[in-house]
């Protein structure tokens, strides 16, 4: 049995309003959870939740071969502004230093101008560095978002986090180094990159 043929897109898209909530219900959580820690778990639930449909959407697009430049186009672009809304709300509650994501939002949203410049004539798919370096942004902001130190202790927590969010920044830089030799190679070869 198939499935609505645009079912994985309008998952790729439903990611978009999950970012805007989560964001909102982080900051009202305030830091650490510490104005109201409810909403601090709800608000890492649902990024993981939002976090998890990437996996799906793209299985369900393959599986069924159903795979579309829209999805490939905007896949990304739902990714970036859920691992975007996290980066940037753990910075404003103060939990991430911004440098760290200042830095990671170049290279995202450097890499999906380039995307959206070029859409016209090809689409850049997302490599495999690229996948791997969301996973871990997923990974690495869920732990971060949800109020795990109420189970492991404050400093494990953020020594973790810590850790995880230095991995994150090395994986998101060379991912990006990695697309950039990409499209040079494939401009300088004179035919479409990947
Ligand atoms: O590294 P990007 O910008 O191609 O993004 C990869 C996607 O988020 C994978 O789902």
């Amino acid at each position: 049995m198939g499935i609505p043929r645009q079912l994985p897109n309008a998952i790729t898209v439903a990611r978009i309003p999950l970012a805007v909530v989560f964001f909102v219900l982080l900051l009202m959580g305030g830091q650490y959870g510490d104005s109201d820690l409810v909403l601090r778990w709800v608000a890492g639930g649902l990024f993981v939740l939002a976090i998890s449909t990437d996996w799906v959407d793209g299985y369900l697009a393959r599986k069924y071969d159903i795979v579309s430049d829209f999805g490939k186009l905007w896949d990304p672009i739902a990714d970036k502004l859920l691992t975007g809304a996290g980066f940037v709300g753990l910075a404003i509650l103060g939990e991430v230093s911004w440098w760290i994501v200042i830095v990671i939002l170049i290279r995202e949203w450097g890499i999906t101008i380039h995307r959206l410049m070029v859409a016209s004539e090809h689409i850049v798919a997302a490599a495999w560095m690229g996948k791997l370096k969301t996973a871990f942004q997923g990974v690495a902001l869920g732990w971060a978002l949800l109020p795990l130190h109420v189970l492991v202790g404050m400093p494990v927590w953020t020594v973790v986090t810590f850790v995880l969010m230095l991995v994150v920044l090395v994986l998101t830089v060379l991912s990006g180094i990695d697309y950039i030799v990409a499209q040079a190679r494939g401009v300088r070869e004179g035919r479409r990159a990947k």
